[in-house]
Formats: structure tokens, sequence, C-alpha cells
């Protein structure tokens, strides 16, 4: 076995039979060569999108990007206030986490060509584990580089480019009450329990959606990471 690090944005090697080496051994198997995927961690405001996405780092190991980390000042200042972010406040942010994961993905193709290069390691697995709430069909479109708006009218979508970053949301979904609960136990974040009512009404579920796995709210997190890394694999393996 080759030496791996606990690092996400490492670069070297890992050559344990890990997920992420399930997941990426049937996609090359499939699509010939490697493809670079953006794994998208999402729900509404305290699922537990984070704890999910820090536990997936880990086993993956992939580099990781927090969406509340990209949102603006102004955003963050409305959501503390107890107002619920709109449409026009959400587009750039979720744009900005896009081009941030494309980045992120370039910075490390370039990083394991050169440790091919060097004969150093080799990388198992590209891409990028994001948390974001991604509450609505066209905020997912965003973030897998597929809407194109049109004007004033509603927008279309183009085609996923299966050469670039495919995109794959683990949804986590579950009972409101249990949520509440977990949001009254969470102190000291900038978003209330009382935001809730609004992130639910908000949510357009992406189940039947291309490329999405499914997790129970209810679970471990052990439980959610085996639960997404299956459906991950199952997706990889279609
Ligand atoms: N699987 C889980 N079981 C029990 N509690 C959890 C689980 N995942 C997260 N939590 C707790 O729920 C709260 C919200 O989790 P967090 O990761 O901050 O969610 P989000 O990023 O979606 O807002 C935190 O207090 C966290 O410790
Ligand atoms: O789209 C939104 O309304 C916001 O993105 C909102 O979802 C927020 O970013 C988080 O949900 C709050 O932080 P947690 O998700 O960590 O609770």
């Amino acid at each position: 076995m080759e030496e791996s690090t606990k690092s996400p944005h490492s670069t070297t090697s890992i050559e344990e039979p890990s997920t992420s080496s399930v997941v990426e051994g049937r996609a090359t198997k499939r699509e010939g060569r490697n493809k670079p995927v953006l794994i998208v961690v999402m729900g509404v405001a305290g699922t537990g999108k984070t704890t999910l996405a820090k536990a997936l780092v880990s086993k993956l190991q992939l580099p990781y990007i927090e969406g509340d980390d990209l949102h603006p000042e102004s955003n963050i200042q409305k959501m503390s206030s107890g107002i619920p972010l709109t449409d026009a406040d959400r587009e750039p942010w979720l744009k900005l986490i896009r081009e941030k994961a494309e980045e992120m993905m370039i910075e490390q193709h370039e990083a394991r060509l050169k440790l091919e290069d060097t004969k150093q390691g080799r990388i198992r697995m590209e891409g990028v584990l994001v948390t974001c709430s991604a509450l609505k069909r066209y905020y997912r479109d965003i973030l897998r580089g597929t809407y194109q708006p049109q004007g004033e009218i509603a927008g279309t979508e183009k085609a996923e480019d299966s050469g670039s970053l495919l995109t794959y949301f683990v949804y986590i979904k579950g009972d409101e009450g249990l949520l509440r609960d977990r949001m009254k136990q969470r102190t000291g974040h900038f978003m209330k329990p009382e935001m809730l009512d609004s992130q639910l009404a908000t949510l357009e579920s992406p189940e039947g959606e291309e490329r999405v796995v499914v997790v129970s709210l209810a679970g471990t997190t052990a439980e959610q990471v085996s639960e997404a890394v299956e459906g991950l694999r199952a997706l990889c393996a279609d």
C-alpha cells in the first residue's frame, strides 16, 4: 500500500481501496479515463451538511469548500437578522461556488500531473466536495454549470459537460421535527431556528434529478457516509 495522507488538500496517492477509489474506479472503467467530480452535500439549514461533508472529506480525500464561507457579508447580515435570502442574493453566491470548485479542480489536476511527472505518487480520484443548501432546481443547475438565463424569461439548461466537472448531490432528507430539534441544539450559528420555515418553503426536492443520492437525516454520520458512498458508487456504475 502506498503512503496516504489525511490532508484534504493533499495530492498524495490513496492506494487503499477506499470509497474514493471505488467511485473513481467504476467511473474510469465506464468512461475510459478519470472524471473529476463535484459532490455537493445539500439540504436546508441545520441538516448536518457540514458534519457529513467533513466525514466525506476524510473518507474520500477530496478538497472541500464550505459554501457558507463564500457568502458575501451582506448575505450573512441578512440571515443573521432573520431575513431569508432572495434568488438575487443567492445567484452570485452559487456562481462563485461553482467557479471556486472549477478552480480547485484545475489546481488539483495540475498538481496531479506534476506528481505523475516525478513519479512521486498517484491520485485515485479527482474532485471537490462542497456544502451548499442548493434549495431550488435552478440553483442546482448553476452549481452543475448548466444554467443558462434568458433575460427576464425562465432560464433553460445546457447539457452537463461530462469532460469537465460532473456534479453529484448528496441530499440529506428527513423529518421536520428532528431538524427543528437539531437547530435548537446548535448554538452560536448565524442561522437561527426561526429561519427553518423559509428554508423548507423554498426547498425543491432534488429527488428524481440526475446524479442525486438521498441520505437519511436520522442516521449517524457514519451511516450517512456509507449511504452517500454506496449511492455515489451505484450512480458511477450506471
Ligand atoms: N448525523 C447526525 N446526528 C446527530 N446530530 C447531527 C448529525 N449531523 C449533524 N448533527 C448536528 O446537527 C447540527 C447541525 O449540523 P451542521 O453540520 O452544522 O448542519 P448544516 O451544515 O447543514 O447547517 C449540529 O449541532 C451537528 O452537531
Ligand atoms: O440559501 C440560503 O438560504 C443560505 O445558504 C442558507 O441555506 C445558509 O447558507 C445556510 O443554510 C446556513 O448555514 P447552515 O446550512 O450551515 O445552517
